[in-house]
């Protein structure tokens, strides 16, 4: 299969993960006869620092002209002073906005040979496996006005949390679709009690939920679904909220697979092009140490192979391929508990040799059959 996949490292450890994520897709292209075209562009500071622009015409350009696209992280303490649109931050909400990626999967999927790396006790890790569904081109990170302004004579600032019914129903019907390949579980998450575009987004969850009666539907207010996370992760199946929530929600979840480099996600648009990206940031704190745990930007390709490309058993692979080092017991920094670590090259060494390897016995016994 020929298919060009478009590369957006950006800034700090996104540099550093897409680049030994690449390194994971060469070898799925040997091994499987694919081939897989990159083309880079630019986005975040790094675009900022090159062109003045945080996502360049160039980029947009470079991603429509790809069957799906990868995206490291953007952001960092250089850029911090940059006026707001100079943000490294606004060129991943515009790339978002212009390909219309509106449902962000993020799936929180707990490895039993991690449950010693999480906070949370074994017993409630075990077996957790859910999807947070979060809206992610509508809500606070893009209502107008959001500006500084002047109330009562003195300076404050305002934010607005503007959401279509249309834009609530797409993000709903995702969340269903999913919940309908799972365990037919949907948690809406809002904050009904207090916002008005919750209690329209309430209504408008109670009317999808008509066209899919198979499917189980229950509200949450954020804040409690904030700790339910932690006091029971395993009641959940698919969650659905919007940007802001789904964006804290998701943080807080990492931590029950052991570290918020183990998360990746899958950008969805309803044009077709899509693109994949670790759930974490740029990590300044870790940038440049070759400890950045890689496993959330290489799970991010396994989606992209899945979703874009239907190559399910090379996802599976490379799925495999994680846990079976996981397994072993490597483990990045984050994963580590203060104990021995590898560095983010030697783990992706590790899940390169572990593909390899699984690719052998399947050969053999393809051979025997
Ligand atoms: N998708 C994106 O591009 C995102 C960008 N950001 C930006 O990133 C910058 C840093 O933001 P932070 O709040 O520090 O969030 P962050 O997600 O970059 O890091 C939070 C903490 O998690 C650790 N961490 C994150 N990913 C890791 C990995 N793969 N392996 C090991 N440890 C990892 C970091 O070292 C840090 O201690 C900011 O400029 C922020 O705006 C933040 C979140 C998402
Ligand atoms: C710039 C932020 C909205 C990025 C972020 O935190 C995220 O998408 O998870
Ligand atoms: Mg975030």
């Amino acid at each position: 299969m020929k298919k060009t996949i478009a590369l957006l490292p950006g800034d700090g450890i996104g540099r550093e993960v897409i680049e030994v994520t690449v390194d994971v897709l060469k070898t799925i292209e040997e091994h499987y006869h694919h081939q897989f075209q990159f083309q880079y562009g630019l986005i975040g500071g790094d675009a900022i620092d090159q062109t003045g622009n945080p996502l360049p015409k160039e980029t947009i350009e470079t991603c429509r002209q790809a069957d799906a696209v990868l995206l490291g992280a953007v952001g960092g303490p250089k850029w911090e002073s940059n006026p707001v649109f100079l943000r490294p931050e606004r060129g991943l909400l515009a790339i978002r906005k212009e390909l219309d990626l509106f449902a962000n999967l993020r799936p929180i999927k707990a490895f039993d040979s991690l449950l010693d790396s999480s906070p949370l006790k074994p017993e409630y890790v075990r077996g957790v496996d859910f999807v947070i569904v979060r809206e992610l081109t509508g809500g606070l990170y893009f209502g107008k006005p959001s500006e500084r302004t002047t109330q009562d004579g003195e300076e404050g600032a305002v934010d607005t949390l503007f959401y279509k019914r249309s834009e609530i129903k797409r993000i709903l019907v995702s969340a269903f679709e999913l919940a309908m390949t799972r365990k037919k579980q949907v948690t809406s998450v809002d904050k009904a009690n207090v916002l008005e575009s919750s209690r329209l987004w309430r209504e408008v969850a109670e009317e999808v939920a008509k066209e899919y009666p198979e499917v189980t539907l229950k509200h949450m207010l954020v804040d409690n679904a904030a700790m339910q996370l932690i006091s029971s992760p395993n009641q959940f199946d698919v969650i659905v909220t919007e940007n802001l929530f789904g964006d804290i929600l998701s943080d807080e979840a990492s931590m029950i697979t052991g570290s918020l480099g183990m998360l990746p996600s899958a950008s969805l648009s309803s044009s077709g092009l899509h693109l994949y990206e670790p759930v974490h940031g740029s990590a300044p704190d870790i940038e440049g140490k070759n400890v950045a745990n890689p496993i959330a930007a290489i799970l991010s390709a396994a989606m992209m192979l899945r979703h874009s490309f239907g190559l399910e058993e090379e996802a599976g692979a490379i799925e495999n391929a994680v846990k079976h080092v996981l397994g072993s017991g490597k483990r990045t920094a984050d994963l580590a508990k203060g104990g021995p670590y590898v560095s983010t090259k030697l783990m992706t060494e590790e899940i390169k040799a572990a593909l390899a390897d699984d690719h052998a016995i399947l050969n053999i016994m393809e051979a025997y059959a």
